[in-house]
């Protein structure tokens, strides 16, 4: 962990018709460190991730990464930068292998992605090795030549983590990682988050509704409610906040923390 601030969100404003989806909310992601971005059902996140990935223009605001204002820069110039995401709805292809998947991930990073057929030589290597380090990372290397659709939702979620690091990215945002998953894939899943950063490095920032996820994973979380930055803070400072136990009322997720 450094003190230097890969992603930098400030004054951030997103409004579809009439509704304030994200209203003015600054955030800042420091390099090195896993960040949450949580809050109840509508608060804003999904549309805030897409403001800082590209997927969506905010009105107001600016969204720096690595020190580049890139408030303006198509997603894929984004990417280039060093910018990784899964999606909260799968962005894979089903009926693929888990290999073919990934391959296609890392072929599209180098450029061969237009080469119709097998690549040969150098390029062929250095594909092959990138795709074996990903599926050893994720630990689906037994499962390469299976159909995507036939495996578990905890290793299809691992399948798409792989995907979003085949373009070398510093920064991984994660939508919902966990989303839909059983405790023991849920584990299973933390634990690749966790060496996201400690054996590749990276800076992590992810959306997630489940708190023992988010406390047990994250450095600092941010709370959105109603669209509005509602805190800051350290895991044990966001669980005991007044504020942020009232906005999730109702929800129970924090009633056993
Ligand atoms: N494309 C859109 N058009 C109109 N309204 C939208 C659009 N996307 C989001 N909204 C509205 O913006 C608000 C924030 O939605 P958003 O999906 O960003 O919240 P969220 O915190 O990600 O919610 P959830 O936890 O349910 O996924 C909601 O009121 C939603 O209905």
């Amino acid at each position: 962990m450094s003190d230097a601030i890969m992603l930098e969100a400030d004054s951030i404003t997103k409004v579809f018709g009439g509704v304030r989806a994200v209203d003015d909310v600054s955030m800042q992601v420091r390099e090195g460190t896993i960040h949450a971005l949580i809050g109840p059902n509508g608060a804003g996140k999904t549309t805030f991730f897409n403001a800082i990935s590209g997927f969506a223009m905010p009105e107001h605001g600016q969204v720096r990464f690595k020190g580049v204002d890139v408030t303006r820069m198509m997603n894929w110039r984004r990417v280039a930068m060093g910018m990784g995401r899964t999606f909260q709805t799968p962005s894979v292809f089903p009926e693929l292998t888990v290999d073919e998947n990934i391959r296609l991930g890392v072929r599209a990073h180098a450029n061969h992605a237009f080469r119709l057929g097998a690549l040969r030589g150098e390029a062929k290597r250095a594909v092959d090795t990138r795709v074996d380090e990903l599926l050893g990372f994720v630990n689906l290397a037994d499962q390469r030549d299976r159909p995507l659709a036939e495996l578990a939702h905890g290793s299809q979620r691992l399948c798409e983590i792989a995907m979003s690091l085949s373009t070398d990215p510093v920064l991984v945002l994660l939508d919902e990682p966990m989303a839909g998953l059983a405790e023991a894939e849920t584990d299973r899943i933390m634990g690749v988050i966790r060496d996201l950063r400690l054996r590749l490095g990276l800076t992590v920032l992810f959306v997630e509704h489940n708190m023992r996820v988010v406390l047990s994973l994250a450095d600092r979380i941010t709370v959105l409610d109603r669209g509005k930055l509602l805190a800051e803070g350290a895991p044990a400072e966001i669980a005991a906040n007044n504020a942020v136990r009232s906005a999730y009322l109702g929800e129970g997720v924090l009633d056993h923390v």
